[in-house]
């Protein structure tokens, strides 16, 4: 699905991954953590193809993205929603046209949108504000639209980046059911976050970047290396640093 073989991308003065190898499954829930210009973000840009690696290879759902002509990037971006910790929505616009958008500039069917937008607005919870505008809304609503729109056109791939860092706690947490619920139906989903709370109690995948490197790469809380991993991760990074963990 997502697999970053030796991949390395610098910037003139700084490091943003170096040497990292890493394999994201289909179906996977993974958190990507690790301090402030870790490289985190320039995993994500990578995926998306918003940067170039200087080497390695990076396949997403088995293509090879690093020689990706530029005509076929906006394939591969229509395979991945992303969600932001602003939400981003259209503010003259209302929830149902935010979504339907999303559908609109890739050409979908008027048919395929007035299918489509009630049954994802349904499935996010936000049916009864379809006619309201962003402004109108709570942050907690603002982020379901949001998640609306990133799914709306099945991608492959949700990347949230630090999408309850503008929530309250219930309210984070309400979006990670959310998330959770929108991964069981198959969707990968990879989640940039700094919420150490959220990625202990999940207990999910959590991939740690410190300085461009993958230093860990297991099922269990956050950071605290005497948190014993509950499970190994099979990925092939298992073989790398983190083999000397288990
Ligand atoms: N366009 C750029 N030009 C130069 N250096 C950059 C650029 N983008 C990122 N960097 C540097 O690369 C390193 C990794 O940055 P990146 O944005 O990937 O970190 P991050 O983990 O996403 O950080 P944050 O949690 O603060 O968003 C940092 O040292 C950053 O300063």
């Amino acid at each position: 699905m997502i697999v970053f073989e030796n991949v390395t991308k610098a910037y003139r003065t700084n490091v943003g991954l170096d040497n990292v190898s890493v394999k994201i499954d289909k179906g996977d829930f993974v958190f990507l953590v690790g301090p402030s210009g870790a490289g985190k973000s320039t995993f994500i840009k990578l995926i998306l193809k918003e940067i170039d690696a200087d080497s390695g290879s990076i396949k997403v759902n088995g293509t090879e993205i690093t020689d990706l002509p530029n005509r076929k990037i906006p394939k591969l971006r229509r395979s991945m929603g992303i969600v932001f910790q602003d939400f981003r929505l259209l503010p003259k616009m209302t929830v149902y046209e935010n979504v339907a958008f999303a559908m609109e500039i890739i050409h979908m069917s008027s048919r395929a949108i007035r299918r489509q937008v009630p049954q994802v607005l349904s499935l996010v919870g936000i049916s009864n504000k379809a006619n309201k505008y962003p402004d109108e809304l709570s942050a907690g609503e603002q982020q379901r639209v949001a998640i609306a729109r990133a799914i709306v056109n099945n991608p492959t791939v949700l990347i949230a980046d630090e999408p309850t860092g503008n929530l309250d706690p219930d309210t984070a947490w309400e979006i990670m059911r959310l998330l959770e619920q929108i991964n069981l139906r198959g969707t990968t989903i990879v989640m940039v976050t700094h919420a150490k709370d959220i990625v202990d109690k999940m207990g999910k995948r959590v991939i740690v970047i410190e300085k461009g490197k993958v230093v860990r790469d297991d099922v269990g809380a956050y950071l605290t290396g005497e948190d014993a991993p509950k499970h190994k991760h099979t990925g092939m990074y298992m073989g790398g640093v983190f083999g000397s963990h288990v």
